[in-house]
């Protein structure tokens, strides 16, 4: 087995050979070397002296290390050819124009990671080829596909050009921040349409779109989304976009409503067998790049199992491990949506700052959760499946399979554990996994999934805490 994800990456390619790079966004003339761009970080405002205490200055001094080391790291990793991260060239070699990267520097992207690399001279190359891109969890997919919508847009044109969908209304949104932050140098309109994010019968006008299925095919039925002028269409996380029955119709409908002949985008960093072929039908005569099995989990975050005595038994340990661990953030993942709310009523009473997210809130309620998450302002978030996928928080150090994840059918549902894991060791850090077993049962569905991607999920005892948080405090 090669360690090499440049060696055995798979990269299928349609004819290229009339294919160009795009050399600008239209609007966004190039001009200059990429030096002459924005690339200072921005100053600092000053501010009123404060009185600092020891603590206080103790934590900033932190801060910083914690920063420089995470920048060490990364540069190393990018410039490791076995990293996911590794590219060779910058983001100036790839057809995007002065305004993007000067969005893109001031987010702190100093170089490609390898699906970045590879994927945006394909995807911004004329005429357009249709792309079906695969890469491991958190290694920048959504850079991606964001900068070509971007960059397609023709600023002349007040419609709609590029449409981008995705599974949760949480993932949505982070899409569109991160487009908004891309973008953040030109004039191209952008519009969130989810459940509420638009007045009733409001036209929808914006140049880019990004919603969820149902949402979206909504508005174009009732004609306030004009879609005439749609170049490019993306679904991030193809493969759970085309599978889910409901999803996948909604999908395949809002495709065939459009008659521009778009160029069409599916991102994930899972393509399971069973849907592959139905992508290469859904994208024809795509540029591919795909990975191996072996190739999907990212080696950064550490997988781990507790071996717990029973259902009851598991919320013990949960607590024991919350009282024990000072995790910066983290993700637990349950089946059912009154697991989560129960264990997350419990935690609350013992004092922890915990909160749940599902699919029976409210969406004012679940944005509000969200944010506040995301803000810090809890350390602990207890959901289902409806967030396993895309949800990136930096802070994220430990995932917990509270309920394995399981299909339809009760076997193991692998992409949904890959994508759960992956919402830690995110672009380049560390993170720890560990899942909840309770019986026979859980423990083979367990060691199933060992197998399938071929990583070890090492045992940590229950019985013993000072072990525990010696063997997992130095990856948290
Ligand atoms: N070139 C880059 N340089 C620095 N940071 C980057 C770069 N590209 C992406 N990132 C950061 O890496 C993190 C992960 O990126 P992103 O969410 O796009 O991953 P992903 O591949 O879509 O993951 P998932 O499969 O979980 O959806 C984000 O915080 C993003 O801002």
């Amino acid at each position: 087995m090669s360690n090499d994800p440049i060696d055995s990456i798979t990269l299928r390619l349609g004819d290229l050979t009339t294919a160009k790079p795009t050399q600008t966004a239209p609007g966004a003339p190039p001009s200059g070397p990429a030096q002459a761009i924005a690339t200072k970080p921005p100053q600092a405002q000053p501010k009123a002296p404060v009185k600092q205490d020891a603590q206080d200055v103790e934590d900033s001094s932190n801060l910083i290390e914690n920063r420089h080391t995470v920048l060490v790291k990364l540069a190393d990793q990018q410039a490791d050819p076995d990293s996911p991260l590794y590219s060779v060239k910058n983001f100036e070699d790839l057809g995007l124009s002065q305004e993007l990267l000067t969005g893109l520097y001031e987010m702190k992207f100093s170089k490609p990671s390898k699906i970045q690399e590879r994927a945006l001279p394909l995807l911004l190359a004329n005429p357009p080829k249709n792309m079906i891109g695969q890469s491991q969890s958190g290694t920048g997919k959504t850079a991606a596909f964001v900068l070509t919508m971007l960059t397609r847009v023709d600023m002349n044109v007040k419609q709609p050009q590029a449409i981008c969908l995705a599974p949760s209304r949480e993932l949505a949104r982070q899409i569109m921040d991160v487009a908004q932050q891309m973008s953040k140098y030109t004039n191209i309109t952008k519009a969130l349409v989810v459940k509420d994010s638009i007045a009733k019968n409001q036209p929808v006008n914006a140049q880019i779109i990004v919603g969820t299925p149902g949402s979206v095919q909504d508005v174009i039925r009732k004609r306030l989304l004009p879609i005439n002028n749609i170049k490019i269409f993306v679904l991030d996380e193809a493969d759970n976009m085309l599978d889910q029955s409901g999803l996948g119709d909604q999908s395949l409908r809002i495709k065939s409503m459009l008659k521009s002949n778009p160029q069409i985008v599916l991102f994930s960093a899972t393509f399971p067998e069973n849907v592959t072929k139905f992508a290469s039908r859904f994208a024809p005569n795509a540029n591919e790049i795909t990975l191996k099995r072996e190739q999907l989990s990212v080696d950064a975050i550490k997988q781990f199992y507790m071996d717990c005595d029973s259902e009851e038994h598991k919320y013990e340990v949960l607590t024991n491990l919350y009282d024990m661990l000072t995790v910066s953030q983290s993700i637990i993942f349950c089946k059912r949506r009154d697991t989560a709310d129960e264990i997350a009523r419990r935690m609350t009473e013992q004092g922890h700052a915990v909160v749940s997210l599902h699919g029976k809130m409210t969406p004012e309620d679940r944005d509000r959760v969200m944010d506040d998450f995301r803000r810090g302002e809890f350390k602990v978030l207890i959901t289902t499946n409806v967030l396993a996928r895309g949800i990136d928080i930096l802070q994220v150090t430990l995932v917990v399979n509270y309920d394995l994840p399981l299909d339809q059918q009760n076997e193991p549902d692998f992409e949904a554990y890959l994508h759960r894991i992956g919402r830690t060791g995110r672009f380049g850090r560390t993170g720890v996994s560990i899942n909840f077993v309770h019986n026979e049962e859980t423990w083979s569905k367990m060691q199933e999934i060992e197998r399938h991607f071929e990583r070890p999920i090492v045992r940590v005892a229950t019985d013993d805490w000072e072990a525990v948080e010696k063997q997992l405090k130095s990856y948290i």
